[in-house]
C-alpha cells in the first residue's frame, strides 16, 4: 500500500465550519466554504493566496458556472454569486416552509447541480432530524425535489461510468447507492453501498462529504473521527484509512495540476478556544494528502 503524506496548506483559514472543497482546475484554484462564518474562500495554488467573499447568511457549498460566478447555497436560496462585487442574486429558495438550510453541493456531468439541506442546528451536532431534502438545480434552472425525510444532506459522487450515484445522509451512518439517469436527472433503487460498524464512533466517526477515484472507489472525510477512508462501494469494505490531524474533518476534494492530491477541509466549530489550543491546534485548517496511488477527474461546472 502507497504511505500518504498529509500537510497543512492553509492552517487555521476556517474559523467556524470549513466545508464543501471544489477543485477549479481551470485557474488550479481551491474554491472552499466557511459554512457558519458565511465565507466563500478561493485558496489559488500558482500564487498561494486565499481570498475571500462575506456573504450574508450561511454558505453551504459552492460550483463554478461556466457562464461566469458561482453557484452557492445560500442559506435555503441556491443563488448566483458574482464574486468581485460579492453580490448573490437567487435562483430558488428550497424547504420554504421549515428551517433547515443548504448543506453540501456538486455538479453532475452534465454540469445540473445536486444539494441537499440539513435539519434546524440548535447548537453544534445539535438539529432536527428527518425535516431535510435532496435537490437538484437543472440547466433551465428548474429544481427537482428527489428525497425528503433527510437528516443532515452531505456527500454526492458518481461512478466513472455515471450510472450510479452515491449520496450520504449522514447521522445514518451509511453511504447509499442509486441507480442514475444521467439523460434525466432521476435517480431510482436505493440500496446500501457501505455501513459504518456499530461502536465505532471514535475510529469512523459519522460520513461526511466525499469523492471518488478513476477506480470508482470512495473517499470519504469522517466527521468526529479526524480520518478520510478509503471504501470500496462494490463490497462495502474499508480499504484505507488516513489520519487527518484535526478531529471535525468534514470534505474532500481531488485537486492539483495531475488531480493526484486530496485536499481536506475541516470544523473548528463547538470547540472552545482552550481545547483547540491544548489538543486541536490546527482545527478549522485545509489539508492536502499526497502519496495515495489514487486521482479524481476535473469537477463538473453549473451549465445553467
Ligand atoms: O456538512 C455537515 O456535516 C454539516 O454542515 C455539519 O458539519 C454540521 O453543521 C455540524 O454537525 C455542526 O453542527
Ligand atoms: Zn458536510
Amino acid at each position: 500500500m502507497s504511505s500518504p503524506k498529509v500537510e497543512v496548506v492553509l492552517k487555521n483559514s476556517c474559523g467556524l465550519l470549513g466545508e464543501g472543497p471544489h477543485w477549479d482546475d481551470a485557474t488550479q484554484s481551491l474554491l472552499y466554504v466557511d459554512i457558519k462564518l458565511m465565507d466563500v474562500h478561493r485558496w489559488n495554488s500558482l500564487t498561494g493566496e486565499d481570498s475571500k467573499v462575506h456573504l450574508k447568511d450561511s454558505v453551504g457549498f459552492v460550483v463554478p458556472r461556466r457562464a461566469g460566478g458561482y453557484v452557492i447555497g445560500l442559506g435555503r436560496r441556491l443563488s448566483l454569486l458574482e464574486w468581485d462585487t460579492a453580490t448573490a442574486t437567487t435562483i430558488a429558495e428550497v424547504d420554504q416552509d421549515r428551517g433547515t438550510r443548504l448543506n453540501d453541493g456538486k455538479c453532475d456531468a452534465r454540469g445540473r447541480v445536486w444539494a441537499g439541506t440539513m435539519g434546524y442546528e440548535r447548537g453544534v451536532d445539535n438539529y432536527e432530524m428527518g425535516t431535510a431534502s435532496l435537490y437538484s438545480l437543472d440547466i433551465d434552472r428548474s429544481v427537482t425535489k428527489h428525497l425528503s425525510g433527510i437528516s443532515t444532506s452531505n456527500g454526492l459522487a458518481w461512478s466513472g461510468d455515471n450510472r450510479v450515484m452515491y449520496y450520504i445522509d449522514s447521522p445514518d451512518r451509511k453511504i447509499y447507492a442509486f441507480d442514475y439517469d444521467l439523460e434525466k436527472g432521476e435517480i431510482s433503487k436505493q440500496r446500501v453501498a457501505v455501513e459504518y460498524p456499530a461502536d465505532t464512533m471514535d475510529t469512523y466517526g459519522e460520513p461526511d462529504g466525499m469523492t471518488i477515484d478513476l477506480d470508482d472507489k470512495l473517499w470519504v472525510a469522517c466527521w468526529r473521527a479526524g480520518a478520510v477512508y478509503k471504501f470500496d462501494p462494490e463490497t462495502g469494505k474499508t480499504l484505507q484509512k488516513i489520519d487527518i490531524p484535526a478531529k471535525q474533518t468534514t470534505s474532500v476534494c481531488w485537486g492539483g495540476k495531475n488531480l493526484d492530491e486530496l485536499y481536506v477541509t475541516c470544523a473548528r466549530c463547538g470547540m472552545t478556544d482552550e481545547y483547540v489550543r491544548e489538543t486541536q491546534p490546527l482545527a478549522g485548517s485545509v489539508f492536502k494528502v499526497t502519496g495515495l496511488g489514487a486521482k479524481g477527474r476535473p469537477a463538473y461546472m453549473y451549465e445553467g
